[in-house]
Order: C-alpha cells, then structure tokens, then sequence
C-alpha cells in the first residue's frame, strides 16, 4: 500500500545550453476543421468520447484543427507518448495558460507553479503526504467520516430518495479540513461550506474553458460563483485569524506549515499567496476525492456481483469503527476505487510545449500544446480487457499500464495527495458499506458531468436502509 511521496529527479539542461531541435517538421495527420465539426456535432450529448473517437479514427498522435491563427493542438492517446510528456520530458511541457482561470483573480498555487517556485512551495508540503505521516494524522479524519456518515441514518429511516453525490460532500470536506487545518465544522457550516466549494467549482472551471473569450462574454455560473468565492475565502480569512491566535503547535501541521512559509512581495500579497495555498489544498483534495466515492458508489450499486463481494471484504473486518488501520485488509474495495476512477475518467489534461519536441515521429512546435484523455487511455481495449465492464478484480490480477491508469497523473507533478485520497476514500466507502444498503433506480446509468472532477450528470438518487 505504501507509496513514498517524493520529487522524482528531473533531468537538468545545463545553463545557456540550447536544446536540440527535433528531427522532424512533418505534423501529425488530422481531420481538418470541417470535418472535425461535423464529428463535434455528433457527439455534442457525449463529448468525453469526441477525443477518443478522433484518436480512434486518426491514430495516436493527431493534428487537431483550431479556429484561431497560430495555435496548435496536438491529440496524443499512446501510455508511452503520457511517459514521453509527464515523465521523461516533463521539463519540455508546462500546465496551460487557461489553467490560471482556477484561482481567479488570485496568487497561483502549487498545482499551477512551475520551475524552482513549484519545487519551492511542494518541498515542505511533501512529507505530510507520506504514507507514515497520513497513518500518524488519521484519527481527525476516521471521526470525520465516523461521525458524518452516521448523520446518513436520518435519510434511511425517512426511506425517500436522496442525492449521494451531494451528501458525500461534507463527509469528505470534513475529513479534509480536520485532517489538513485541524478544522471541525459544525454540520450545517460543512454543507454550506460545501455548496459554496461546488458553485465556485463550476465557474471557475467554465472560466478555464473559455479564458480565450473577450472578457465582456459572460462566463457560466458567474454571479453564483463570484458570491461563493466571496463567502468561502471570508472563511479562509476566518480560519488563518483564528489558528494565529492559537499558540504555535510543537509539531507543525500543514497549515501551520503554510503559515510559516515564506512567499515573495508585500505583506498583502505574501499573506494572498499563502491563502491561494490554503484554498488550493482544499480545492484539489474535496471534489475530486467527492466525485470519486460518487463513482464507485454508483458503480458498485449498479454491479450486485461486485457489490457482494464489497459488502464480504467489510464485513469480514468485524463490525466497529473502520479505522487507517483497517485499510490493508481493504484490497477489493481499493481495487473498486481504482476502477470506478477508470470509468469516471477527466475529458483531457492539456499542456504546452515550452521548446521544440518530437512524439511519435511528428513535430510538436514549441509554444503548442498537447492534449491526452484520460477517458480515451482508461477505456482502450488495447490496454485493458474487457475495457467497458467493471470488473475491479483486474487491478488485483492484471497487469496496469501505470501510463493508461492516470486519474492523478503520472510523473513530478502526479497528485500530491493521491495517498490521502486513498485513505479518504476507502475509509468513507467501507464506512458507507458497513451501515447501509443503497439501492438505485432500475436501469439508471452513471452519465458523465464536467465538474472540477467529473462528476455525475443529474447526482446519484439513491435510497438507503440501515444494515
Ligand atoms: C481522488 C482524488 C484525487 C484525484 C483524482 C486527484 C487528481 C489530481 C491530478 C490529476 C493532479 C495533476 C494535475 C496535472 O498535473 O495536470 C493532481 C495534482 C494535485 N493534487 Fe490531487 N487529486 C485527488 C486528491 C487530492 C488530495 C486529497 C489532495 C490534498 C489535499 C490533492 C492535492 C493535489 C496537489 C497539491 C496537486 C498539485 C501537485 C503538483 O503540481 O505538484 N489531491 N491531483
């Protein structure tokens, strides 16, 4: 289960040294901008399969048509081109522009720094992610979840529907903010703080996608999300007054650690930094780990064989309080988890290429950039069996492509919390299993949402019973 948090070492060009141009002009083959509205337009009600169906009729690396002068966008959908990108060239490709949107309007934080100021602010983060410090810290986050889910009891006694997408929220937002800040919100600032999360979450992402778009285009969700904003970086605000006039742990946690950090500028710019860190944490770690327990209670749900099979693991631990320790005997839920994240699967990771560089054969210039799907690479029957079931025993018994299997990336800038996300989510999803049944509508179908983290269109109604 351990899985060492740590810089992969990064090749360094020497100073002044140029890098070598590639081998190669000739560009990719492509659909042309025709063409490719007409496939746009069939797949407008599915667009997560538009970008596996263009790789599925182009091949792996495609020239994909953009309607602005001097902007390339390459279409890459081998695991050994995401090697090529994320790991052994990393230092050629940086996140996208648009990315920027995420903090609108505030300091970029960790997942959008690159360089010497990345490796700055990640180094003192990194050893509370370890697998023996997540292990030392857990007791906050297994009350969180103990306590959170056991609110779902006034939902199985009512026996009406009810959104599990929307109720996993405060279970793992507290389990987040005990675990990171050592903040326990009462149940009712939890959901509103949640909310909160969700409709900045939407505009945010809506800006990312249209950060090309004239300012005076109105942006989806807009005023929703800029009240939301508002509210939630108050709280911030709240949260850093409050712990600065506690006196200083003996053992630093990470928000203490992100107060002591030094950041460039001003007083106000060092202390908007430090706060884009702090929101930063808790943005990267809630809807993504959310919609993930969705998917897999969702999925389990729809799979009774699996489903069985889930509900034996966690019984055979015996009844109680699922606690970190538990976790090890877990190895089917974590193989569902896995799994479900297959299915869930973002539309794309984008990034630009800083310098010249060649991928399978054809010429990547510098300053364009490069598009991987996640969904196309975790649904290729080339690299997974039966790839349209789930089946989670194959991350149990089948050999992964680590570089097809990339809900958290791959490479220096894999998830830094990947290993909490685990333990988050395995500890909700075995308390979840213990105490209840969930049953779903006949026939209902996860439908991809695009979220921060893919979510699921129309939320999870879902019935409970006590067990
Ligand atoms: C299931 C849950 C999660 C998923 C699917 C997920 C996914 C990802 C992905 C794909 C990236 C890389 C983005 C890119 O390179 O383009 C990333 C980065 C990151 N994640 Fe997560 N994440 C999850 C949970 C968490 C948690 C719990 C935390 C911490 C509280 C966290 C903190 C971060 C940070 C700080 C980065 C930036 C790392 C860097 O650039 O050095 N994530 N995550």
């Amino acid at each position: 289960m351990a899985e060492p948090t740590t810089l992969t070492a990064c090749p360094v060009r020497p100073p002044g040294e140029l890098p070598p141009p590639a081998a190669t002009t000739h560009r990719p083959p492509g659909p042309g901008l025709l063409r490719m509205s007409a496939i746009a337009a069939r797949f407008s009600t599915e667009p997560y399969a538009f970008l596996p169906e263009i790789a599925r009729r182009y091949g792996d690396v495609v020239d994909i048509p953009v309607p602005v002068p001097g902007v390339t966008v390459t279409l890459v959908s081998h695991p050994d081109h995401v090697d090529h990108i994320m790991t052994r060239h990393h230092l050629r490709y940086h996140k996208h522009e648009g990315t920027a949107e995420l903090v609108t309007g505030e300091p970029p934080a960790l997942p959008l720094l690159e360089g010497e100021e990345w490796k700055r602010t990640r180094r003192p983060l990194n050893p509370f992610f370890s697998e023996r410090a997540l292990a030392a810290n857990s007791t906050p986050m297994v009350e969180a979840i103990a306590e959170r889910v056991a609110d779902w009891e006034v939902h199985a006694r009512s026996g009406g529907w009810v959104d599990l997408e929307h109720e996993i929220g405060p279970v793992v937002m507290d389990g987040l903010l005990r675990s990171i800040a050592d903040l326990a919100l009462s149940p009712e600032q939890l959901h509103e703080y949640v909310d909160g999360a969700r409709s900045y979450g939407q505009w945010v992402v809506g800006r990312a996608a249209m950060y090309k778009f004239p300012a005076f285009v109105p942006r989806p969700f807009g005023r929703r999300g800029a009240a939301a904003k508002t509210i939630m970086f108050g709280e911030l605000d709240r949260w850093v007054a409050e712990r600065r006039a506690q006196p200083p742990r003996e053992r630093p946690d990470i928000f203490q650690t992100l107060l002591e950090m030094e950041f460039p500028g001003t007083p106000d710019q060092q202390y908007a930094r430090m706060r884009s860190e702090l929101s930063g944490l808790v943005f990267a770690g809630f809807e993504t780990t959310a919609e993930a327990l969705a998917w897999t209670i969702a999925l389990l749900a729809r799979n009774p064989r699996a489903l069985g099979e889930a509900y034996a693991e966690v019984d055979a631990l015996g009844g109680g309080r699922v606690e970190y320790e538990h976790l090890e005997r877990l190895p089917y839920l974590r193989a569902c988890f896995d799994e479900a994240q297959r299915f869930q699967a973002a539309p794309a990771n984008v990034r630009t290429a800083t310098e010249e560089d060649e991928i399978g054969g054809y010429f990547i210039p510098a300053g364009s950039h490069v598009v991987i799907s996640p969904y196309g690479l975790q649904r290729d029957p080339r690299f997974w069996r039966d790839a349209e079931q789930f089946e989670p025993r194959r991350f149990i018994e089948d050999k992964i492509n680590r570089n097809a299997f990339i809900p958290f990336n791959i490479g220096p800038r894999k998830c830094m919390g990947s290993r909490m996300a685990y333990i988050e989510g395995l500890l909700t999803l075995a308390t979840i299993l213990q105490k209840f049944t969930v049953q779903i509508r006949d026939g209902w179908t996860p439908r991809h949402r695009i979220r921060v983290s893919t979510g699921l269109a129309g939320g999870l109604p879902a019935k409970l019973a006590l067990r």
